[in-house]
């Protein structure tokens, strides 16, 4: 299999090639770029000397239609426009961005701030939620994988909305991220001087990962609902903890959610029901593509809190991008992915 990754100079492009170079269907991989044409790659990432030794090429619609297999791993308000010309001429079509994750273009712009992509190309768009859409994943020429922090949230929640064992109208969701997520260009608010020993919330319920996580449980739980959720930067470099409070539905215990989250993914490799939380810290699944996830009782307030860790590159967005690649080609999920976390 042939494979191009565009904006291979992220940290989202990075991770690809991290596991792709490992990938026993990949063959070969081309890099592009928008702004450093002709640049060796392993001059600019010393650790992929005789590994990644090829020049960056320029971002080409006749160049991409070749492969079969193209990522795109760039910033909102790209992929809107690379991508629609390519869609249904070859190659399978794997963004990391949001441009293609809300069905509705007016919400994308109203919570990106950008121009939405074409509506008809939004439509053909397949939710990468690999987990829970693999059936559409198979046959998607374009898939939208999902967000980071929403892939947390979204597979330890959706388990207890879909079977109606908690409540869906008073979802209150706390969100933590390594400073990774924001991407590579330095900026202000990621500076070493002012995140260090600094623990900050931002974007205070404006989060753009809002209205996705809201149309995933409309879309696989089948209920509507406006949720509570903030995100938190933590001056770590990877990794992402979401803790959601939901209230009880009447008579429903703690067993039954642990049941009901074991039953759900006791065929998906990349989830991992945690019942220790000692166990549970995004050093568990630091580098891989696990999710794990935890919940608790309060017995007192008849609240459930249901904690989910991933690493924010892997599982929140190169490892579940080449999860659904491999559903796509008929490949074992856990192709090329089959690592063990960092840990320390
Ligand atoms: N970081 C994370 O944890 C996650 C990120 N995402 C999403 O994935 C995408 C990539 O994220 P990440 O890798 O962190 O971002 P980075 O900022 O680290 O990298 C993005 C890359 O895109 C390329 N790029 C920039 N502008 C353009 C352009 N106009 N046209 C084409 N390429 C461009 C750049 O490479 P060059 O200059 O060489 O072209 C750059 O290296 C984003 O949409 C992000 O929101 C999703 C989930 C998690
Ligand atoms: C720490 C940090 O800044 N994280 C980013 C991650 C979101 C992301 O990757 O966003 P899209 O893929 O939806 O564009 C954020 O909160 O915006």
């Amino acid at each position: 299999m042939k494979v191009g990754i565009v904006g291979a100079t992220g940290y989202g492009g990075l991770e690809l090639i991290r596991f792709l170079h490992n990938h026993q269907a990949v063959e070969h991989i081309d890099l592009f770029t928008s702004s450093e044409e002709g640049v060796v790659f392993s001059s600019k990432f010393g650790h992929l000397v005789n590994i990644a030794d090829t020049p960056l090429q320029k971002i080409d619609d006749e160049t991409l239609e070749k492969f079969d297999v193209v990522f795109t791993s760039t910033p909102s308000g790209v992929t809107s426009e690379l991508l629609p010309p390519l869609v249904g001429k070859g190659p399978k079509l794997i963004d990391l961005s949001g441009d293609y994750r809300l069905k509705d273009p007016a919400s994308y712009e109203a919570w990106y701030g950008k121009k939405a992509a074409p509506p008809e190309i939004i439509q053909q768009s397949v939710y990468g939620l690999t987990e829970w859409n693999a059936d559409n994943v198979k046959n998607a020429s374009l898939i939208a994988n999902p967000g980071c922090y929403p892939t947390a949230v979204l597979l330890s929640l959706l388990p207890l909305l879909k079977e109606k064992l908690i409540d869906s109208n008073f979802l209150v969701i706390d969100a933590k991220s390594g400073i990774s997520g924001a991407g590579n260009k330095p900026s202000q608010t990621t500076h070493f001087s002012e995140v260090n020993e600094s623990f900050s919330i931002y974007k205070t319920n404006t989060h753009q990962h809002i209205p996705e996580i809201e149309q995933a449980i409309s879309m696989f739980a089948g209920v509507d609902t406006a949720i509570s959720f903030n995100t938190h930067l933590v001056p770590m470099t990877r990794g992402i903890l979401t803790t959601a409070y939901a209230p009880m539905m009447p008579d429903v215990t703690e067993s039954q959610l642990v049941a009901c989250l074991r039953a759900t993914y006791e065929k998906h490799p990349f989830v991992r029901i945690i019942t220790d939380v000692n166990n549970l810290a995004t050093n568990r699944v630091r580098g891989s593509n696990y999710c794990d996830i935890f919940v608790k009782v309060d017995s007192r307030t008849k609240r459930a809190t249901i904690v989910a860790v991933i690493d924010n590159l892997v599982k929140g967005a190169a490892g579940q991008a080449i999860q659904n690649m491999n559903v796509q080609f008929g490949l074992p999920q856990t192709t090329g992915l089959d690592v063990v976390p960092f840990f320390i």
